[in-house]
């Protein structure tokens, strides 16, 4: 691939980019970036778009999930351990349940940078920029925190680089073992509220494990399972160091994650973001909001997949749960009247955001629950897979989002309200609704 078509965004429009203070300073963290290692094999972001092929083709589900923003202080053994125990114990109920694989992805090692609803933050009459994420700047409330700093990019390559390691290290090294996750949920079965709910669908999973064993299954087989990474692709600066070209192909691909995607406020047809998508080979998502019309909808297929190429675009709805059923058919049956399968996954969370009495920003757990399910309803009603969910969720027992089977209330989001922007799942609303999730799967609704 000619490389000057690499660069063409930079003539378009991008939107939420930080006003970098210093260009000479963002033009040498840039070249530093470019000096660095792959974080990822092209090859293996090949493989995950088959995987996503299979989704695409109703043989596979995904789970992807993850921090809403990941900050360099969470980078350790502990948060990082916790949020991956909590996502193969989610993908093991799924994967039971939906009877086909579970492609798991992290919003992990790479999540470092947020488009914001504006541009400044005011608390009692003082206005700052506001936080755009640990790549940015700093999410203390001061002047010189607040000042965007393209260092921070090279922090959040180092980061990613260290969490992507332990992820690799935990996937491969046999704390995944499935018989271990199961054995967490259990533990998870018998501590929660609705644990009797849940008590049949475990017991099923442990009998299928025993009919496994007693056919003699490999136990190596169980030990290791396949974990992608993802991120939002916004500061391009950052997406565009990190892409190179594959020795093998000739072709180009952002090293810094298996899949990214483009987020709801920079979808822009004529902008940057989708220029620069369209010229790298990863599998891609784009988030499609509430006001998406079908037609564009097809846009985005002919901008980013003109080849129809089978696992390469993922659709991932966040309508918000009042509204999925009433938006959604159409985009659906527009795409599928084109003859191409794309990957359809719900992010719940983002359409479903209001701000708590107390100020924080919250979710109801029992919205997150409705949008899923009539994302299911409109998959199930068009006869098309409903092929994922896209969840905000930490292993750690946070304050964040309200309800749930150990039920969350207003007055306690203070408690433990440690998000550095939207809210998330906490561990046990997480298990809650990946068995809740695995009830719709199987209930055929
Ligand atoms: O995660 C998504 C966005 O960054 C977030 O919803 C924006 O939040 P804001 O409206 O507080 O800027
Ligand atoms: C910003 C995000 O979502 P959206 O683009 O859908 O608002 C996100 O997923 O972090």
């Amino acid at each position: 691939m000619d490389t000057t078509e690499l660069e063409t965004w930079r003539t378009l429009t991008a939107k939420q980019q930080p006003s970098w203070p210093d260009v000479e300073e963002l033009r040498r963290a840039a070249a530093e970036l470019r000096s660095y290692p792959p974080l990822v094999f092209a090859g293996e972001c090949d493989l995950l778009k088959e995987r996503i092929a299979a989704v695409a083709r109703g043989e596979a589900f995904i789970l992807q999930g993850g921090d809403c923003a990941e900050t360099f202080d969470a980078v350790t053994a502990d948060a990082i351990r916790n949020k991956l125990k909590t996502l193969l114990q989610m993908a093991a109920v799924l994967t039971y349940a939906a009877s086909v694989p579970v492609v798991k992805i992290g919003r992990i090692a790479g999540q470092y940078g947020k488009p914001r609803s504006k541009d400044t933050e005011t608390r009692d009459g003082v206005t700052l920029p506001a936080y755009r994420g640990d790549s940015v700047n700093g999410f203390p409330f001061t002047p010189e925190a607040r000042i965007p700093d393209p260092w921070r990019m090279v922090r959040m390559y180092h980061s990613s680089a260290a969490t992507l390691n332990l992820v690799r290290a935990f996937t491969t090294g046999g704390y995944a073992d499935l018989r271990q996750v199961h054995a967490w949920n259990q533990d998870f079965v018998k501590s929660s509220p609705s644990g009797e709910r849940y008590e049949m669908l475990a017991g099923e999973i442990e009998r299928a494990l025993r009919f496994m064993h007693a056919c003699g299954t490999d136990p190596e087989e169980l030990r290791a399972v396949e974990f992608f990474s993802s991120h939002e692709g916004l500061l391009l600066d950052y997406e565009a160091a990190l892409t190179r070209i594959d020795s093998r192909t000739g072709l180009a691909y952002n090293t810094s994650a298996h899949f990214v995607w483009i987020g709801e406020r920079t979808r822009d047809l004529d902008g940057a973001h989708i220029d620069y998508f369209s010229k790298i080979r990863n599998p891609i998502g784009i988030k499609l909001g509430p006001a998406t019309q079908p037609d564009a909808a097809l846009a985005y297929l002919d901008k980013l997949d003109p080849q129809r190429e089978p696992g390469r675009l993922t659709f991932v709805v966040r309508m918000g749960a009042g509204i999925v059923r009433e938006k959604l058919p159409a985009l659906v049956e527009k795409v599928t009247a084109e003859g191409h399968q794309v990957a359809w996954i719900c992010d719940p969370m983002h359409g479903n955001t209001f701000e708590a009495p107390s100020g924080h920003k919250t979710r109801r757990f029992d919205d997150v629950l409705d949008e899923v399910k009539g994302f299911f309803e409109v998959h199930r009603g068009l006869g098309t897979h409903p092929g994922g969910i896209h969840v905000e969720l930490t292993g750690d027992d946070v304050t964040e989002c309200i309800g749930g089977g150990h039920e969350i209330e207003f007055d306690d989001l203070g408690t433990r309200y440690e998000s550095a922007c939207d809210p998330r799942l906490n561990r046990s609303q997480s298990l809650d609704l990946a068995f809740l999730v695995a009830e719709m799967y199987r209930g055929g609704h």
